[in-house]
């Protein structure tokens, strides 16, 4: 495969979130598609909230947000001795970890520096600290060259025609670009994306908020639909694919994604529309035989029972599950940074895992 775009020939957005010494920037995702704003972080406890409250969101872009929090504390820390620092060090990963349970890349990407860490605990304070900083920085930039990647990957199998899309799985998900993002935006360039229907996603509207702000900032012809509809666009032979992101993938293909994400899958199954999820290796989590193993996310009732800050349903009770699970018979195929992984899915997913 040959990499054809550079990122900033498929899109005009920043990097949704980087490190500089001392603050984290990431770009407020609760206040879209109303105002874009930027916002510092210069506390651990800030990104951690930042990540609870989904300031920042979508896997990949966790991931880097929480190394970069370990990256903060590195940069900020006043630990005189080298223990000191690890005890703090120890408690800024566990505050960051007990984030958000679902999307494997916060874990991954934690798990990184940590080792990195325990690697070097016999070189000088200063040396450790540069390390962590330098990995942080690492892991945010591998995402962009891995995006990049699966952008293209994607656009070499999906067809030509009209694609759905769930949730936010773009550029604002990820340090830049996005997931499903890149692949979006690759087959835009090569002219063979000829409209995106984009699923409201509820709770949370990561579809109208998100997707539908970021892709119409990069041009991108789309629709935008509330997620009862998609069924019905369906069936009138609208849809040529479907492609949605991941927060954890495990060992049989079986995924989570978005709530919703099952619901579209089993209709694409009866309409005979291929169905693909696109993620990095680091949401791959071998660990795991099956979908049943996956944490899934409860979030607040608040989410169900507003819309746009408006109450829009009594004070009854609510089940707020933030992710769903894909089983994997019914996806077409992974697309992955390191190429495309079809049925079946357990053997190839093993035979990408040793080849890497
Ligand atoms: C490239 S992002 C992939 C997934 O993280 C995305 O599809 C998703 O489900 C995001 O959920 P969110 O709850 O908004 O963090």
């Amino acid at each position: 495969m040959e990499i054809r775009y550079k990122p900033e020939e498929l899109t005009r957005l920043p990097r949704s979130v980087r490190y500089e010494p001392g603050r984290v920037t990431m770009i407020d995702q609760t206040l879209l598609p109303r105002e874009f704003r930027e916002i510092e972080l210069r506390t651990v406890d800030e990104v951690a909230e930042a990540i609870i409250t989904m300031k920042v969101r979508g896997a990949p872009a966790i991931g880097a947000a929480a190394a970069f929090g370990l990256a903060l504390y590195a940069d900020t820390s006043n630990a005189r001795t080298k223990e000191e620092f690890m005890d703090g060090f120890e408690r800024a990963y566990e505050r960051l970890k007990n984030t958000r349970p679902t999307a494997v890349n916060l874990f991954w990407a934690l798990n990184r520096v940590k080792s990195l860490v325990e690697e070097h605990l016999e070189d000088p304070l200063d040396e450790i600290k540069r390390l962590i900083v330098a990995e942080a920085q690492k892991i945010a930039n591998e995402d962009v060259e891995a995006n990049l990647r699966m952008g293209h990957y994607g656009a070499e199998v999906l067809p030509e025609g009209n694609v759905l899309t769930h949730c936010n799985a773009g550029s604002l998900a990820t340090v830049q670009l996005g997931t499903v993002g890149a692949v979006l935006r690759v087959m835009h360039r090569d002219g063979t994306l000829k409209l995106l229907w984009v699923d409201e996603t509820r709770p949370v509207l990561q579809g109208a908020r998100l997707s539908a702000w970021e892709y119409h900032y990069d041009g991108i012809p789309l629709k935008l639909i509330s997620d009862n509809m998609a069924g019905f666009v369906m069936q009138q032979g609208k849809v040529d694919a479907i492609i949605v992101g991941a927060d954890r993938i495990v060992a049989n293909g079986d995924f989570a994604n978005k709530i919703g994400t099952y619901t579209l899958a089993v209709l694409a199954k009866e309409h005979g529309i291929p169905f693909f999820t696109v993620a990095p290796l680091s949401t791959i989590d071998m660990s795991l035989k099956s979908g049943k193993e996956i944490p899934i996310e409860e979030r607040k009732p608040e989410e169900v029972l507003t819309c746009g800050g408006c109450k829009i349903a009594p004070d009854v009770d609510v089940y707020n599950p933030a992710f769903d699970v894909t089983p994997h018979k019914y996806l077409t195929g992974i697309i992955t940074d390191q190429g495309v992984v079809w049925p079946p899915f357990e053997r190839n997913l093993k035979k990408l895992f040793k080849r890497e």
